[in-house]
């Protein structure tokens, strides 16, 4: 569902993404790891369309994003790094925008609506303005616009950061869940979201993919039984800028 083919990009002469391929096919909820400035998020960037690579594509549902983005687009639900929020709308009015957004009318906006709070757990705070709500709720909301439109593709950029570990729990549980009809890419720095929730893994390096297994094989090819041994083995510890 998800296949990325030689994707590079260049800011410069900087190169932040490197000649990189993986697939995520669908019942595959794929961990995207790697330390600050490894490429995660420029990848995520290419994949959903928002900046053009330099070398490579994308294809989502057989869909080229480089040759058809606006067609490829309507198949993924993106949640970016800094997702945008309207602070003065309550959540179910900001969750009806995006919808209309998305072209989504009547009672087909009313359902998707309705299914996006049900499944990220916002009834209690549907009608409350999203200025007022935890920062859980905030991401959660932000989350359920991702699903408006039942993408068969869901990008996550550190979909749980900042979270507290009840809220983390919940986030990953609830990825398990929609990984099992989806294809899922997600970015994250914390380790046990590997055997928390990812089916696979890859860890990115400089923009390269340095390691890529179950979180078994992982944690097999580190020696000694630790994710983070692996991950200091094969990544470096300067952070780029
Ligand atoms: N618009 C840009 N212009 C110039 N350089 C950029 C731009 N965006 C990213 N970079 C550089 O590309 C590299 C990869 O950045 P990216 O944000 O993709 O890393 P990341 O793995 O997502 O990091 P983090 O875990 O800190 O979010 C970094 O060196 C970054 O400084």
């Amino acid at each position: 569902m998800i296949e990325v083919a030689k994707l590079s990009k260049h800011f410069g002469s900087k190169l932040a993404v490197d000649n990189l391929s993986f697939t995520v096919e669908k019942g595959e909820v794929l961990g995207f790891l790697g330390p600050n400035g490894a490429g995660k998020s420029t990848t995520m960037r290419m994949v959903t369309g928002f900046i053009p690579p330099s070398a490579g594509d994308a294809k989502i549902c057989g869909i080229s994003m480089v040759e058809n983005p606006a067609e490829a687009k309507t198949k993924i639900g993106y949640l970016p790094e800094s997702a945008p929020l309207y602070n003065d709308m309550t959540v179910i009015g900001f969750l009806k925008f995006c919808a209309e957004v998305r072209k989504l009318k009547g009672s087909a906006k009313n359902d998707a609506v309705e299914k996006a709070i049900e499944t990220c757990f916002l009834t209690g705070v549907a009608h409350q303005s999203i200025d007022t709500l935890s920062k859980g709720y905030r991401h959660r909301t932000c989350l359920a616009q991702t699903l408006l439109h039942d993408p068969e593709v869901l990008i996550l950029d550190e979909p749980t950061d900042g979270l507290d570990p009840n809220q983390k729990y919940e986030v990953r549980q609830l990825i398990k869940r929609l990984g099992e009809e989806k294809a899922i890419l997600f970015s994250t720095h914390i380790l046990e979201e590997v055997e928390a929730a990812c089916t696979r893994a890859v860890i990115v390096d400089r923009g390269r993919i340095v390691a890529d297994g179950t979180p078994s094989e992982l944690i097999a090819q580190s020696g000694s039984g630790s994710l983070t041994d692996l991950f200091r083995k094969v990544t470096t510890t300067d952070t780029a800028a």
